[in-house]
């Protein structure tokens, strides 16, 4: 064969990235006639080629192999294929849906937090599930009561019971051939989950010291597990405490029932906020109207600390106070600290010449 046939055969061989540790890459091949038997399993480098474009690899991307060394597990990360989605914080390509954990007691069910959880998951784009553990902890009427209140925010929630091995199979269900993140406060009970899901993955519950030394929680490692009937699970670190980072214009569609308000009338202006505009189709009488009023706020601060970074050069700031906004100057570029978004742009170039100096 010659050197030109071979390489394109080399590049049929295609495979799942399942975990990410530094700079090696563990890929589950897809069933092929080139691999020794289906499932294989490749300890990855990434070649030189994509670390210069600057293509990164994340746990759920789908990849092209080169070559593979049968006997020793190894090989190349020669492509990345176009992703369907990505999350960014953790690292996740193609996830196609969020399955967000809360306890029902120990910790309560806090409805804001709750509702920011939701919100932030929505956000990412992808579709959203929610599972509510501890229904052990309460009665079947007090379970139906959320059931009712989360159906009017536009859920249908799955009750489970880790400690008593309910509904676990509703959750099966649910993830089946796709591939989810699960993210959750503290103490909710996603590793027990992980652990009913998988029996063979055994993490720790409860202990935070032994999760960390196992190296579950830090960035720099990230897995997908794989579920026994078909599917990958991402477990999500860095969405423990999420900061909502969107556009003030864009949040209200990460409320379901303002969404539904929306498809059946618009409001008059197009640029409306839904808070004091006249003739707006989303204020009203709705549980989490407060809440979407207090995520706008956060929105809206957000927004013009950006603005003002994006023109760092510009002499004069605008101030919001107490509803009023006026210009005041601002302080040379010499004497004002680094904006976050310079910084973050220099740790980042900081990581990337880690990274390849490795
Ligand atoms: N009553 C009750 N307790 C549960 C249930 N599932 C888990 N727990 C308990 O809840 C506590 C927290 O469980 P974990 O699985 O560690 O929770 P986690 O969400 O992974 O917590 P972090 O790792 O801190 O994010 C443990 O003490 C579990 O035994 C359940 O169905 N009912
Ligand atoms: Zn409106």
């Amino acid at each position: 064969m010659s050197k030109e046939a071979t390489s394109k055969a080399d590049v049929t061989l295609t495979g799942t990235v399942l975990a990410v540790q530094a700079n090696y890459y563990q890929v589950r091949l897809n069933p092929s006639p080139l691999a020794p038997h289906p499932s294989s399993l490749l300890l990855c480098t990434r070649r030189a080629r994509l670390k210069k474009l600057g293509q990164q690899v994340m746990v759920g991307d789908r990849v092209e192999i080169a070559e593979p060394d049968w006997a020793g597990g190894r090989g190349a990360i020669a492509g990345v294929l176009p992703r369907k989605s990505q999350l960014d914080r953790p690292p996740v390509a193609n996830a196609e849906q969020i399955l967000l954990v809360f306890a029902l007691e120990e910790p309560p069910l806090d409805p804001y937090q709750l509702s920011h959880f939701l919100v932030k998951a929505e956000s990412t784009g992808l579709d959203v599930r929610l599972c509510l553990n501890k229904s052990d902890l309460l009665t079947i009427e007090q379970q139906q009561q959320w059931r009712d209140r989360l159906e009017k925010w536009g859920y249908q929630p799955v009750f489970v019971s880790i400690r008593q091995g309910s509904s676990i199979s509703e959750v099966r269900d649910l993830l089946k051939r796709r591939i989810s993140a699960v993210a959750g406060p503290s103490g909710v009970g996603k590793s027990s989950l992980i652990n009913a899901l998988i029996p063979t993955v055994n993490l720790r519950i409860g202990e935070v010291s032994g999760k960390l030394s196992r190296g579950r929680h830090t960035t720099r490692h990230v897995e997908l597990f794989t579920l026994p009937d078909g599917g990958l699970l991402a477990d999500t670190p860095g969405f423990n405490q999420p900061d909502l980072s969107c556009h003030p214009q864009e949040l209200v569609n990460y409320f379901p029932e303002a969404r539904q308000r929306l498809a059946q009338q618009t409001c008059q202006f197009s640029d409306c906020l839904h808070r004091d505009e006249p003739n707006c189709a989303v204020r009203g009488d709705w549980e989490r109207y407060e809440h979407y009023l207090a995520f706008l706020e956060d929105a809206i601060a957000r927004q013009e600390q950006i603005n003002q970074q994006a023109d760092p050069e510009s002499s004069l700031k605008l101030k919001t106070k107490r509803g009023k906004s006026q210009y005041e100057p601002k302080l040379e570029t010499k004497y004002r600290r680094h904006s976050r978004r310079t910084e973050h742009q220099a740790l980042q170039k900081l990581y990337q010449e880690a990274d390849e100096s490795q």
